[in-house]
């Protein structure tokens, strides 16, 4: 039988024998009541709430989690310099590009722990050129049913031990910072940032949240420069009105440190910007959508500045036509073309996916979710982004290369 749920926050009546005087108020407030007979046409209570809601666990606060996993000093000065120097590469005051690589979903934090220590040399290697970011993503949407990422089903078989999910998330995040490598993630559910966003340089909203008013509110208060997506469908004009809506304040309703309900009060974020993933009508990184975009931008009185998803729409979910748009984007930028900032790779360890299976069976590096890249292209793929970038330009200048 399913368990009796108490989502709600209505009082319920204590259960009482029939005809009985119920009790109304607390302690010594309480006052007997003569029993009246409930309207003929009033419900019982237990008809009313939570009448879909089969179970109700306790959630650790986000002050409990960071008490446990706090960021080191090092960590710290890792996700503000990273934070800068994104920042720095959208406005333009660093030449560099951004590139946010990794998987598109960790399931297995040890392989992608291994994966971020092959990231963090090869990042080391391209920093003249290349701001590398990993993507850390543990939030996955799904365009109708799936996993929904590590933080949600850590054990990958439906026993949804969220808890868990949030404190090896934040351990994961804590082990890539101490590698020197900056974060980024997508922010799908409004309670998570409060446990993670602390570590991230680089935030993304997906293409199934980018009209979502409670995404936009979201991205308005959270520190770091958050990349919106266009929409499934192709619509552009849904992420740079997202831009736009996130850059202005908001009030609205959130949790705080303490896990608490609060109204939160925000100052706008003038870092965000339209990431352009294509579509299922086909891909929109070429010149022609990309100056689209820009004027769409100039329209709304917004910065004229993109980042390009090579993966989704833009690879027709072909991983191996990642390294075909990045390698267009390196010539158009080489050939002086201006507005692309930045980059998005799905790249893991291993290339291509695999289905969701027992654990024990996964091939070790491969994703459960989109087809990535794997390891040896990813080299290639940054590789010769920078050393076409640095044929075109050897005396760009990047805050990387201090
Ligand atoms: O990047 C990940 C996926 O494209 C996204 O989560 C949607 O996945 P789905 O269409 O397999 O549900
Ligand atoms: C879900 C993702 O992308 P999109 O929102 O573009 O489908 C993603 O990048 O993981």
């Amino acid at each position: 039988m399913a368990e009796r749920p108490v989502l709600s926050f209505a009082v319920r009546s204590p259960r009482r024998r029939a005809g009985s005087t119920p009790v109304v108020g607390c302690g010594r407030f309480a006052e007997r009541l003569p029993a009246v007979s409930p309207a003929p046409s009033a419900p019982p209570v237990d008809q009313l709430n939570d009448q879909r809601v089969l179970r109700v666990r306790p959630l650790a606060s986000p002050a409990l989690l960071k008490d446990r996993l706090p960021l080191t000093d090092q960590a710290r000065d890792v996700v503000l310099r990273g934070r800068r120097d994104v920042v720095d590469v959208l406005t333009g005051r660093d030449e560099r590009l951004l590139a946010v690589v990794g998987p598109c979903s960790v399931h297995d934090p040890a392989a992608a722990l291994d994966y971020a220590t092959r990231l963090a040399a090869l990042a080391e290697e391209v920093r003249d050129q290349v701001l590398v970011v990993m993507r850390v993503y543990f939030e996955k949407p799904r365009t109708t049913l799936g996993w929904k990422g590590l933080i949600n089903d850590p054990g990958l078989d439906g026993s949804y031990q969220v808890n868990e999910g949030l404190t090896l998330a934040r351990q994961l995040l804590l082990d890539v910072l101490a590698l020197g490598l900056p974060v980024g993630c997508e922010f799908l559910d409004p309670i998570t940032p409060q446990y993670i966003a602390d570590t991230v340089s680089w935030g993304s909203i997906g293409a199934r949240t980018a009209q979502s008013q409670v995404h936009r509110q979201l991205s308005s208060g959270l520190s770091m420069p958050i990349g919106i997506k266009n929409s499934t469908e192709g619509d552009v004009q849904s992420a740079v009105d997202a831009v736009r809506s996130a850059a202005a304040e908001h009030v609205f309703t959130g949790i705080n440190e303490d896990g608490q309900a609060a109204i939160l009060s925000t100052t706008g974020n003038e870092d965000c910007h339209v990431v352009l993933r294509g579509s299922a009508q086909g891909p929109n990184y070429d010149a022609a959508s990309v100056r689209a975009t820009l004027e769409r931008l100039a329209a709304a009185g917004l910065p004229e500045r993109v980042v390009v998803d090579a993966s989704h729409g833009n690879s027709g979910k072909d991983h191996r036509r990642q390294p075909v748009v990045v390698a267009d984007l390196a010539r158009r930028l080489a050939g002086g073309e201006r507005g692309v900032r930045g980059v998005m790779l799905e790249s893991f360890l291993e290339e291509g996916n695999q289905p969701l299976a027992d654990p024990a069976s996964l091939v070790y590096g491969r994703s459960v979710t989109d087809a990535c890249l794997g390891w040896p292209d990813t080299a290639d793929v940054l590789r010769t982004l920078a050393a076409t970038l640095r044929a075109a330009d050897p005396t760009r200048s990047g805050a990387g290369t201090g």
